[in-house]
């Protein structure tokens, strides 16, 4: 772990259940490889993380058994490890690169810019090579031009230990918000391609590995299942899955199942089956059986599995790893203070508009001030910002160059539409929060890419919220802040149980999945859009007003102004607003002004 790391905090746990082949899974660690230096629950790091495959690939395979490591992606963007290098993520690839992953593949977040998709091309799939997949990803070679795979489009390989025959694919979900440079297949045409379906002919084969970037529960899935199905009814599948930011399993049969690893190097899930045939001999049960575990990343748990403590468990290249990663923080500054936050801010474990909501502090503070400096004196303006903007929430204590990164990754700038009326933009809010389907009908399919929600991904995967029956809301405060730092937001607070806060996962297997038995965190959900109203004089409401928003919710004003009525072409009418400030800006600004450290 980073020395500056809060030690884990012993907890109640469940064992994992070794089998004959065992996976190991991560899913959009979104750079956060140094671990959660503000949660003693997520505090293990990178090298740890190669510490713990190292150390259960000796158990399991001097147990004649096997192990895989596997990432689905969204491994950029999200943290200051790798945001805030320059270029992005010249550290990051650095330390990613010393685990050993057996099959890698590309989430969204890979594809959104140029640079990024050609770093992965000319880095991360060498560095993995023959174990990246892209089984539906093309990009434009950066130097020819030409139309190439972003990476090979599967791979057969055989078990070192027993020789299980697998033939693993690389799939993203049917994103369109890629840029230009990269084309991705929709999965439902890719599976219908001859060499896919050349490949789930192979006789040869005792499970199908189908690892990618798209939810447990989705169509795409279901597609892949479905096709697979057609022609092989018994071959066992492995499904691994990631996007949502959430711990899921889905089973599509009794020999079909997959597993989501949750987000932020807060997860490691992982697997095993039993019951495989091998290149060795048939199966010696009629059905294979698959169990899943989502371990809480701290060192607590990974001693715990592997029956070890911290004076065996740490291997070289483990510890170098972390090493590295401390280095590599130390050479970004991200542990520069810009300010201290005087209490938690949080995006869903209170109700909006609660005054410890970040959207509530957003709203009323940051936006309505920060962006005073461009409006114009003429009239008020009325500025929107998508929930899913905000990626994690603020801590009491410290706000440093890391915390900037976490919780603002996007590098989205604002536009401005001028003089529209008010009565107008009100109604545009209400289609956006309440009505957001409607506008999908309004959408030419063919033409127009698909849009992404306005909200973030936990908040589109989870439709139930989580009321603990006492929250603690009424007390004044959601956890006490305990802990040598003063900001250990998972602790118990004083009207819970002995349990830690944490995961309570339900999924399609029942609810014992974390290995951690933890209390449960409140969740609340929160609106798509918020909006603040910038005004000398916020007692009149204003009859018109400029129109200002982050380009990111561009198509959904749009396709909401239709529906309200209000004709604007926001392509061509609108203009940028500050130019080269992002909402990272704004925040950082008004941390400065606002949150000094009390010395
Ligand atoms: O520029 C952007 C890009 C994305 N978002 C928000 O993030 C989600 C997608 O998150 P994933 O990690 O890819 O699942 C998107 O739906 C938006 O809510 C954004 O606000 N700005």
């Amino acid at each position: 772990a980073q020395p500056s790391a809060p030690a884990p905090i012993s907890a109640p746990l469940r064992d994992l259940h070794f089998g004959q082949l065992n996976f190991l899974h991560t899913t959009d660690t979104h750079g956060w490889l140094a671990g959660h230096l503000q949660e003693p629950s997520y505090s293990a790091d990178w090298g740890d993380y190669i510490s713990f495959a190292e150390r259960l690939r000796e158990k399991i395979e001097g147990n004649g058994q096997d192990l895989l490591v596997i990432d689905t992606g969204d491994r950029v963007e999200g943290n200051g490890l790798y945001d805030s290098s320059e270029p992005k993520g010249v550290y990051l690839s650095e330390i990613l690169r010393h685990q050993h992953i057996d099959v890698i593949t590309s989430g969204n977040h890979e594809l959104y810019k140029q640079n990024t998709s050609e770093s992965e091309f000319l880095h991360t799939v060498p560095d993995f090579k023959g174990k990246y997949l892209a089984s539906n990803i093309d990009i434009h070679h950066p130097e020819t031009g030409e139309l190439v795979p972003l990476a090979q489009r599967f791979r057969k390989f055989t078990t070192k230990v027993q020789g299980i025959r697998i033939v693993a694919f690389g799939f993203l979900f049917d994103f369109t918000g890629n840029y230009n440079n990269t084309v991705v297949q929709r999965v439902e045409d890719t599976i219908k391609g001859e060499w896919f379906q050349e490949a789930i002919r192979d006789k040869e084969v005792d499970l199908f590995l189908v690892a990618g970037h798209v939810p447990a529960h989705s169509t795409e899935w279901r597609a892949v299942y479905e096709e697979i199905r057609r022609t092989r009814w018994d071959i066992p599948i492995q499904f691994f899955s990631g996007h949502q930011h959430i711990r899921d399993y889905a089973k599509y049969d009794s020999q079909a199942v997959a597993l989501a690893s949750g987000r932020f190097m807060e997860t490691i899930g992982f697997m095993s089956i039993d019951g495989l045939s091998t290149e060795k001999g048939l199966r010696k049960q009629s059905q294979p059986t698959f169990k899943r575990r989502y371990i809480d990343n701290n060192l607590f748990s990974f001693y715990h599995h592997t029956n070890l403590n911290e004076t065996n468990f740490h291997t070289e290249k483990g510890r170098k790893v972390s090493k590295q990663i401390n280095k590599s923080r130390t050479t970004l500054g991200l542990d520069r203070v810009h300010g201290c936050a005087p209490k938690d801010l949080w995006m869903s474990r209170v109700p909006y508009p609660h005054p410890d909501s970040v959207y509530t502090w957003l709203e009323t503070e940051v936006l309505a001030e920060t962006l005073q400096d461009g409006a114009s004196v003429e009239r008020p303006s009325v500025a929107i910002l998508n929930s899913g903007a905000i990626r994690f929430d603020i801590f009491k204590g410290p706000f440093t160059q890391d915390t900037m990164w976490t919780i603002s990754p996007f590098t989205n700038g604002f536009r401005r539409v001028k003089d529209v009326p008010y009565e107008k933009v009100q109604l545009i809010m209400e289609i956006l929060n309440k009505q957001t389907k409607v506008l999908f009908t309004l959408q030419d399919a063919v033409t127009e890419p698909s849009l992404l929600p306005l909200a973030g991904p936990e908040q589109v995967a989870r439709s139930e919220e989580i009321v603990p029956e006492d929250d603690g809301l009424l007390e004044g405060g959601l956890f006490s802040n305990k802990g040598p730092s003063g900001q250990m937001p998972l602790v118990p607070s004083d009207f819970d149980s002995e349990l830690l806060p944490g995961y309570t996962t339900k999924d399609d297997e029942g609810d014992d999945g974390d290995d951690t038995i933890h209390a449960p965190i409140s969740f609340y959900k929160t609106p798509n859009c918020i909006q603040a109203l910038v005004s000398a004089d916020k007692s009149r409401v204003p009859e018109r007003v400029d129109l200002v928003y982050i380009e990111f919710v561009q198509p959904y004003l749009a396709l909401a102004a239709k529906f309200a009525g209000l004709d604007v072409d926001f392509v061509k009418e609108s203009e940028v607003f500050m130019p080269s400030v992002t909402l990272t800006d704004l925040i950082l600004k008004w941390v400065k002004n606002h949150w000094q450290c009390e010395s």
